[in-house]
């Protein structure tokens, strides 16, 4: 081939390395028998031979995706000087389509239609342009192969993405260069990453630093960092994959941001960047298993990943070779709910005889690293760890030996880690403060029956804020979120109750800013599932709603407001009962360092934190509770009927399948016979069951006469009104002396910098 100095070969597809793999199983000593190959000749993209995947019928499964084709055999040529790509193949599709010169670039080797509104991954555009690029809708006529290959899974809804499985275009750029362009326009000149500097030297890491620090670039970084050196040292070129990287999540959420970021990091001047498969449940198991086998980064929670790991042929196996493992959230990960699978992964991370005998001699030969070649790094993260842990961590606490750890200890699961180094970093780069430094915190004082409407008036004065507001319960996310929309507010949910889908959906909206001017989707009412490692940006309010339960949790909550270095507000609504409680939860969070480094902690936190309340003027308030209630009646009764539905078909099929007859007002008189605990919640369900259509409408257009007056907040001509307030003008007024009670609604709240 005259043209074949200027071009590079690309890597032998997989299917093509299985062959010869086959092969040499066969026993023809150590050098595989390779049969003559029939001639391959240059074939358009659409004319190669795609054999359709079958995938299931649930279409919720399929994080957008409507069809998946895959391809084998095809050899990709890039022609440097022009950048034209060609496939070459053994047995095009259609002969006609056989072509005898490389195909422009800008031919679709990857269809892309945009038709479609599936949901397309996290957007943080605001924040990483990286990302926006990454996210921007694809050119038809880009070079579409150039994407790395998380980019091409994530194209549009109703587009058949053609993985092409092996036939993956790599390039011999300087690694150093591409990692100088990303460090250059990522970090800014002023970051300073000193604290990372262990991780970057390769020693195994247990790091914690505050919220919204940057702790996926401080693991995210060195693993692109590896995969450049591999990639140009040819040392991964031959299509093998053994995973370089494994990194555990404790939520779905947080692995796919994490897949996200990283693919943001990783398609930053590159032109193949590394393949990440993110198993998470709620999606579709066979395509995540699919990606796994040619996943450069695997990121899961363990739920999921222990699944696919146990269920997979060689996977384990190919998990063993990784070189980096990183464990992010690791004190929510090593502990409560995930505790069990978290050891199994761990425990066949580290297991040297796996089982899959069969496929040993393949592995060895498919898998271009082994452990004994590059022993493996090891990075913990978290923005909080147990106390004597942590003391233990830094060399501050007494080690009481294996034979003391309490078997359901994050400490436990940190034994079975096998560390490449007697004793891994332990990296604090935060010691004073878990809680990010542009934190302001605050309380309300209300009754418990009044938190909905203090949630309300606290939300009114911050329309077009980014709020988060978090509940223990799914079932309160699922009250409170109809009832803010009710009344106007862009309210969304999130709680693991949810279709996975509509998960991500959800936190999609609430990322999304508003291209027309009018507010977003800005609140979004979630469990603590939204607590731990989201970034979204902008966010300016986090409402705990119900007081957090522990400590860290409190941290981490809180930690979705005030990242990378900006402002943030974190309020606590809480009965009068609970105010002591909540004042030694949070003294405690910023006293902890005190235990860990009694040195170095600030004099504020020796002599205790006291949280301050914040004054809310109660005649404003209760001007606002009219239309609350009647929203919360609107909401429970939608729930109630609801719920009375389900309930009713429910009753009904068992009474079928029994070959009885059931009677949902005899059942409803029995059940109402009785009484106990609950019974008025059951009352007041009831009584919201029994309203007509007609009632439901009238409390509609009741509500809306209500959100249409303008409540007075007792400032002459300042209303609060579905619009909101102007609370720079009546914090202004109050300091100027102006008007009486201007400013009281907000009382100490501009401490706060709430704007
Ligand atoms: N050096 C940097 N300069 C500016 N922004 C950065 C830098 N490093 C990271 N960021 C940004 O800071 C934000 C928070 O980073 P990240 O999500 O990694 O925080 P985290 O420490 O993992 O927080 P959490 O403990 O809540 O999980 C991200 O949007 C990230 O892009």
């Amino acid at each position: 081939m005259a043209a074949q100095d200027k071009k590079r070969m690309l890597p032998a597809s997989i299917a093509a390395m299985r062959s010869r793999k086959k092969q040499k199983l066969g026993g023809a000593g150590d050098r595989p028998v390779v049969p003559p190959q029939p001639a391959k000749t240059s074939v358009r993209s659409d004319a190669l031979a795609w054999k359709d995947v079958s995938l299931p019928d649930r279409l919720e499964n399929y994080e957008g995706f409507f069809g998946l084709e895959e391809i084998d055999d095809v050899d990709v040529m890039k022609d440097d000087s022009t950048g034209k790509v060609s496939f070459l193949s053994s047995k095009p599709a259609h002969a006609a389509q056989v072509q005898s010169g490389p195909v422009d670039s800008g031919e679709e080797a990857v269809h892309s239609h945009d038709e479609g509104e599936e949901w397309s991954g996290f957007g943080d555009a605001t924040q990483n342009p990286a990302a926006a690029a990454m996210l921007a809708p694809s050119k038809k006529g880009s070079a579409a192969l150039e994407k790395p290959a998380k980019q091409r899974k994530q194209t549009k809804a109703d587009e058949p993405p053609k993985k092409k499985e092996g036939s993956k275009i790599t390039s011999t750029a300087d690694s150093t260069a591409a990692f100088k362009t990303l460090t250059e326009d990522l970090t800014p000149k002023e970051a300073d990453v000193s604290a990372w500097r262990d991780i970057l030297a390769g020693h195994d890491v247990i790091g914690k630093a505050s919220t919204g620090s940057g702790k996926t670039l401080a693991f995210g970084i060195p693993i692109l960092e590896r995969f450049l050196e591999l990639r140009s040292t040819s040392h991964r070129s031959n299509g093998a994959k053994a995973p370089l990287a494994l990194i555990l999540s404790p939520t779905r959420e947080l692995a796919h941001q994490l897949d996200k970021h990283l693919t943001a990091l990783c398609s930053h001047g590159l032109e193949d960047g590394p393949s990440i498969a993110t198993l998470t449940g709620g999606l579709s198991m066979q395509k995540q298993e699919r990606l796994l086998k040619y996943a450069d980064i695997v990121i899961g929670t363990p739920g999921r990943l222990w699944e696919v790991m146990s269920a997979g042929q060689g996977t384990i196996k190919a998990l063993q070779q990784i070189q980096f493992l990183v464990v992010d959230e690791a004190d929510r990960l090593l502990s409560e709910g995930h505790f069990k699978e978290v050891e199994e992964i761990l425990n066949a991370l580290e297991r040297e005889d796996d089982t899959n005998d069969d496929n040993e001699e393949a592995e060895e030969e498919q898998v271009p690293s082994s452990r004994g070649e590059h022993a493996r790094q090891t990075l913990i993260f978290s923005a909080t760890f147990d106390r004597g842990l942590q003391r233990k961590l830094a060399g501050k606490g007494k080690s009481g030996g294996e034979s003391k750890i309490d078997k359901d200890s994050m400490e436990y699961l940190l034994a079975k880690i096998k560390f490449r180094e007697e004793k891994p970093k332990f990296v604090d780069v935060n010691p004073i403060n878990q809680l990010a430094t542009g934190l302001k915190e605050g309380l309300i004082e209300c009754s418990g029956p009044e938190k909905d409407l203090y949630l309300y008036a606290l939300l009114l004065l911050h329309r077009n804020t980014r709020a988060l507001v978090f509940t223990n319960s799914i079932d309160a996310v699922r009250r409170i979120t109809p009832l803010l929309q009710n009344l106007g507010l862009p309210a969304v949910a999130l709680h693991s109750g949810m279709m996975q889908k509509a998960r991500l959906r959800s936190i999609e909206r609430f990322t999304q800013a508003s291209n027309s001017g009018k507010p977003s989707s800005s609140i979004l009412v979630a469990t603590d599932v939204a607590a731990r490692g989201l970034d979204i940006p902008n966010v300016k309010l986090v409402i705990h709603y119900h007081l957090p339960r522990a400590a860290d949790t409190y941290v981490h909550r809180s930690g979705r407001t005030a990242r990378a270095g900006q402002q943030g507000s974190s309020i606590l609504i809480c009965g009068p009962e609970e105010v002591a409680g909540v004042r030694r939860l949070v003294a405690k969070v910023h006293a902890h360092s005190a235990a860990a480094d009694e040195e170095s902690v600030s004099e504020a936190a020796k002599q205790g934190y006291y949280i301050r309340t914040l004054d809310i003027d109660r005649r404003i308030v209760s001007r606002l509770k009219p239309r609350t209630v009647l929203a919360k009646k609107l909401a429970d009764t939608v729930i109630a009927k609801e719920k009375a539905h389900k309930a009713d078909e429910f009753f009904r099929s068992a009474a079928e399948e029994l070959g009885v007859d059931y009677d949902s007002e005899e059942f409803e008189k029995t059940d109402n016979g009785r009484r106990g605990r609950g019974s008025k919640r059951k009352a007041n369900e009831r009584e919201a069951r029994e309203f007509t259509k007609a009632d439901v409408g009238a409390m509609r257009a009741e509500l809306r006469a209500l959100l249409a007056q303008r409540v007075n907040v007792g400032v002459s001509e300042k209303y609060l009104t579905s619009g909101g307030v102007d609370v720079e003008e009546l914090l202004r007024q109050k300091e100027e002396g102006g008007d009486k009670g201007s400013g009281e609604f907000l009382g100490r709240v501009e401490g706060l910098g709430i704007e």
